[in-house]
This record gives structure tokens, sequence and C-alpha cells, in this order.
């Protein structure tokens, strides 16, 4: 018989995410019957080594070639050494590392082979989980709403709330928690928000070696070049309607704005770019929603925290304020997706994707001797 993924019930997945700032891989364990979320589990991260980040960075925006392998060799080989700290999981949820994204081309490109982790692990691993969702017409991203909804019902909210994570690339996800299951029309409403920290960490390591602006130290003593962020805001890509996606480097020429600045002045413009396309963004949502809940690194900058306040008409409060992990919620969001495709459900929907009908995408490896319980 060997050893199965239940049908239902809860499970202990662990998710693992790789994100846009190429800085390391985010692990965490959640308890989850792909509906409900029953506990959140131990949690980790690896960084990548200089090296490392090197050669993920040549790779960005190729399809094929020896970068794109050699990259892919990087994200397997950190992802097994992480990973397999946690033996004792039912699934893996491996996001792996977005090399390139442009789904109405070419499609979407996230590196690291499941099978090779499988193999390694010895635990059945979900991956893949964008191209189903492009080739069915969505963006195959963000796909991280479902499990906002999810969250939502956690903390036990009962007016529409956003989740706002601010990442190298944003992305908002509108929940109305009154709507029992994420694919319900009018539960969500997702969409990328615009560049986020790449721009701001790019920009500092070319003029001062800088990883990121920590704290908001740079920013916090600059002013604002109002004539470069108007300039930015009348890119076309903020006034489509959502849903909408961005690939990293989707605006080469941001950085072109604020080069004639000094580092202050710089940093601030492409912070407040950040907060902007967030505020435009929100415009979008269907009512206003009883609060922003920040995750991802960007809530560690409290100028960026400052200027998302003074622009949006609600509360804007970091996810811990809810008793979230504002640094796990990406990992936490693929373990509960894992779940979700190896029991068939749905992880996009036309409102968070554009897909045409909800899909469930991903590709389920079981390593010998597992199989997926069928009854
Ligand atoms: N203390 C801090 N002060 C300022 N900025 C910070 C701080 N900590 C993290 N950041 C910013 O957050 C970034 C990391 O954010 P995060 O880990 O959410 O990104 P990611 O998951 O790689 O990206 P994505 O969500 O787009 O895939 C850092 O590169 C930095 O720009
Ligand atoms: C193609 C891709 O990897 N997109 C990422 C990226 O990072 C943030 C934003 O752009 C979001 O769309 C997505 O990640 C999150 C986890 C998501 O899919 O919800």
């Amino acid at each position: 018989m060997g050893k199965a993924i239940s049908k239902s019930g809860p499970v202990r997945a662990l998710g693992a995410m790789s994100g846009t700032s190429l800085d390391g891989v985010d692990v965490a364990v959640l308890e989850t019957d792909g509906r409900e979320i029953f506990g959140f589990g131990d949690s980790g991260y690896r960084p990548y080594s200089a090296q490392d980040r090197a050669t993920l960075r040549a790779a960005l925006g190729h399809w094929s070639g020896p970068a794109v392998v050699a990259a892919a060799r990087v994200v397997e080989r950190a992802h097994i050494d992480l990973l397999q700290r946690y033996p004792s999981v039912d699934v893996i949820g491996f996001h792996g590392q977005t090399l390139a994204h442009a789904p109405r081309l070419q499609g979407t490109l996230q590196v690291g082979d499941g099978e090779a982790l499988a193999a390694a692990l010895g635990r059945p691993v979900v991956w893949d989980f964008r191209s189903d969702d492009v080739a069915m017409g969505g963006e195959g991203a963000p796909l991280a709403p479902f499990f906002h909804h999810a969250c939502a019902r956690y903390i036990g909210a009962e007016a529409p709330v956003c989740f706002l994570n601010l990442g190298g690339v944003g992305n908002l996800t509108y929940v109305d928690p009154r709507y029992p299951r994420p694919e319900d029309a009018g539960a969500l409403l997702a969409f990328d928000t615009g560049p986020a920290n790449a721009p701001i960490n790019d920009f500092l390591m070319g003029r001062l070696g800088l990883e990121m602006d920590e704290g908001g130290r740079v920013a916090r003593d600059g002013t604002v070049e109002h004539g470069a962020l108007e300039l930015f805001l009348a890119e076309p890509y903020f006034s489509r309607l959502p849903p909408k996606s961005l690939d990293r480097n989707d605006f080469p020429e941001m950085i072109g704005l604020v080069t004639e600045l000094s580092d202050a002045d710089a940093t601030a413009t492409l912070t407040a770019m950040c907060a902007a396309a967030v505020a435009q963004g929100m415009e979008h949502c269907p009512e206003p929603p009883e609060q922003v809940l920040v995750t991802g690194g960007g809530r560690h900058n409290p100028v960026l925290m400052e200027m998302l306040r003074v622009s949006l008409d609600c509360p804007v409060e970091p996810v811990e304020t809810v008793g979230l992990d504002g640094d796990m919620l990406e990992a936490q969001a693929f373990a509960y997706l894992a779940v979700r495709v190896a029991r068939g459900m749905a992880t996009s929907a036309p409102r968070t994707t554009g897909v045409r009908a909800c899909v469930g995408g991903g590709i389920v490896t079981l390593p010998d001797g597992w199989r997926l319980e069928t009854s």
C-alpha cells in the first residue's frame, strides 16, 4: 500500500518560497485541510550566498539556457538543504524561484525541479503552481489570495480587509470574509500593485553598495521629487483594471527617473513610488476595507509605512497586529496551496488572476512508495 497523502482532514504541510528579492528561502509549516487554517508550525530561513545571488540575478529575464540551468541548481540545493530539517511533514509546497514572468507572451518560469526535491527528501512535492493558470488565460499571479481568504477567516474578520505584500514586487488582496469560500465571486480581488522593494534595493546597491534601505534610514532624510513620481504614475499599468501581474524588472526606466537626485531624495522618491502605486491600486477595491494588513519585508520600513498611512483612508498595520507572521505568510501560502492541489481544489479564480474559471494549478510528484488517497 505504501504511504499516502490523505484526502480529508488536516495535514501538516511545509511551504517554501524564494521571492523576487533574491535574498533566500523561507519555509513554514501549516496545519490545514485546504480550507481552514488549524495552526501554524515551525518556520525557517536560509539566505543565498553572495555567489548564489549573483547566479540567480544573472538568470533573471531568461527563459532557457545555461544561466537558467545554473539558477535551478542553486534553488534546488538551497531548498533541499533547508527542507530536510523538516522530515515529518505530509506534503511540501515548493514555489521555486521566478526568473521570468510574461503571462500573455512566453508564460511564467519558476525554476527548481520538484521531482529532484521529492527524490532527495522522500516527501510528496507540489510545484509548478502557476503554469495551469496561465494556460487557462490567467496571469499566473498573485496566488496567495486564496490563503489570504483563509487568514481573514482565521483572524475572525467580519468585514472586508486587504492584505498587502511588500516584497520585491507589491501585491494586494481584497478579501470579503462574508463569502465563505475563496471561489465565491465577490470573495476576493487581487493584483500586483507595482514595484515595491526591488527598485529601492537595486538603486542602493548601485549607488551605495547597500542591500536595502534598512529601517528607511536613507529615505527618511530625503524629499520626494514629485515630477518623477508623476511620470512614474503615468505608466499605463496603473490605470489598467485588475487582475494584473508584474515581473520583477517590468519598469526598467524607473531608476532612470531618479538618477539625477541625491541618494536620500532618490530613495525617498522610489519609496513614494511604491506607496503611490498601492494607493492607486486601492481605488479598485469594491468597498473601503476595514484595514490594510501589511506583510513582506516592506513592513519593516517605517518611511514606507508612514507614506502608506498618509495616502490610504484606512488603518495600515503589519499583519503581526492580528497575530500573523509577516515574514512567513508567503511560505505558509504555498503550504496551503499544496494541500489544495493535492486534494483537487482550486487555487485561483477569475478575480485573483483573471483566469477563465477557477483552476487548481500544480504538479504533484510522489516519491517511490507514496500514493494519493483516492477515496
Ligand atoms: N528592516 C528593513 N528595513 C527596510 N526594508 C526592509 C527591511 N527588511 C526587509 N526589507 C525589504 O524587504 C525586502 C524583502 O522582502 P520579502 O522577503 O518580503 O521579499 P520577497 O518575498 O523576496 O519578494 P516577493 O514577495 O516579491 O516575492 C528586502 O529586500 C528589503 O528591501
Ligand atoms: C510571478 C511571480 O512569482 N510573482 C510573485 C511576485 O512577488 C510578489 C508578486 O510578484 C506576486 O504576484 C507573486 O508572488 C506571490 C507569492 C503570489 O503569487 O501571491
